[in-house]
């Protein structure tokens, strides 16, 4: 048997947008990233695609995309489950400062050793580690054995907490996750085996 895992990071936000350190700071999403996460549930829809449950984060922007997602597929009973374990990383001291900023202050080499860097956690904050080591145990727990059982499963989440997901479903290194930078408003599509190994990649 095998289930079905969509993942999905969430439309444009306007941190995005103001080039803005978010974390776990909460902004929407812009006009943009509404318009990403209603084509992201058109595709899906297209697919014909429906979900036994779905998962995101405790943040806005990607609630916000689920709920748009589902609006746009015509779902209106799912389960939706929110859970921090599947929060952004946290930026610490550098959540609401403007990207470019902090490369004049800190040098372009420092700031992408905090953005890139799999375990140099920022000031304060997580590195991609830290972050793998709170979402991969919930996905662990809660999400592998429901996909492992034959379900489909959807989670609208964030560009990190989505790195930590990728790297373990499709066996990456810290150094391969790093360079995968995951585009807002496009789902991918696992196909997984019974126990949990992929067995295709699909994107949409
Ligand atoms: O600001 C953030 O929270 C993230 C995602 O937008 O940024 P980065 O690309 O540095 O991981």
């Amino acid at each position: 048997m095998t289930g079905t895992l969509i993942l999905v990071r969430h439309g444009e936000s306007e941190w995005n947008l103001k080039n803005l350190f978010t974390g776990w700071r909460n902004p929407d999403l812009t006009e943009k990233g509404i318009g990403e996460a209603r084509a992201a549930g058109q595709a899906l829809k297209a697919k014909g695609f429906s979900f036994d449950t779905t998962f995101t984060s405790a943040l806005k922007r990607a609630q916000h995309t689920l709920d748009l997602i589902l609006e746009e597929m015509g779902i209106e009973n799912v389960t939706i489950v929110r859970n921090q374990a599947l929060n952004e990383r946290d930026y610490g001291d550098l959540s609401g400062l403007n990207k470019d900023d902090a490369r004049k202050k800190w040098g372009e080499e420092q700031v992408l050793i905090w953005r890139r860097s799999y375990d140099v956690p920022p000031p304060g904050g997580e590195s991609l580690k830290d972050t793998a080591e709170r979402t991969l145990p919930y996905y662990k727990a809660q999400i592998e054995p429901r996909v492992a059982a034959g379900e489909t499963i959807l989670v609208a989440a964030h560009g990190n907490s989505l790195r930590a997901l990728v790297m373990a479903i499709e066996g990456l290194t810290p150094e391969e996750i790093l360079k995968r930078e995951i585009a807002t408003g496009e789902p991918t599509v696992y196909e997984l085996k019974s126990d949990g190994s992929l067995k295709e990649r699909i994107k949409l």
